[in-house]
């Protein structure tokens, strides 16, 4: 278990901390922290507050990832998905809505949008060779293999 701790960004106290819709739910859910409704016409794409800013042990990142319903009904993703937060990140955690629908997606205060999911990092140190082992697959990829 790894604690995380969470501050609301100056305004947002009216809103609900990230939270996860079932006991094992892997995502905790993201409220869109914006003043007024905003509407993200069809191609566009907007960032958006989450009003929560994050603390986390260096061991972990957080992803924020879209979520399915608002994809599969109104086609609404993520411009970078799934987004990297960082571990020695303290901005407000935003949200890059990317509306691939065909209808004006209206975003309302306290809505929500997207859901972060806690990933563990592994510690990865970078070395420059010459030479890469040869294996079976070589260079081949993006569908060398067939459908
Ligand atoms: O969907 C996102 C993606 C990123 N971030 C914040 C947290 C993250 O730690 C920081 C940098 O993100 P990233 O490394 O993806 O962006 P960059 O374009 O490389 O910016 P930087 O140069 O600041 O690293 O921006 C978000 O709030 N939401
Ligand atoms: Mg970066």
């Amino acid at each position: 278990m790894y604690n995380v701790k969470i501050c609301k960004t100056p305004g947002n106290d009216d809103l609900s901390l990230p939270k996860q819709m079932s006991a094992a739910a892997a995502g905790f859910d993201l409220t869109a922290a914006v003043e007024e409704a905003i509407t993200i016409a069809p191609g566009e794409w907007k960032l958006i507050p989450t009003g929560i800013s994050l603390e986390m042990p260096e061991q972990l990142e957080a992803q924020v990832r879209p979520r399915s319903g608002l994809a599969l009904k109104h086609g609404i993703t993520l411009m970078n998905s799934p987004g990297t937060i960082d571990a020695d990140y303290r901005g407000e955690v935003k949200v890059i809505l990317h509306n691939l629908g065909h209808a004006p997606f209206i975003v309302h205060r306290g809505e929500r949008i997207a859901q972060l999911v806690f990933q563990m990092l592994p510690q990865v140190k970078i070395t420059e060779v010459a030479e890469l082992s040869s294996t079976v697959r070589g260079a081949g990829g993006f569908g060398h293999t067939g459908k």
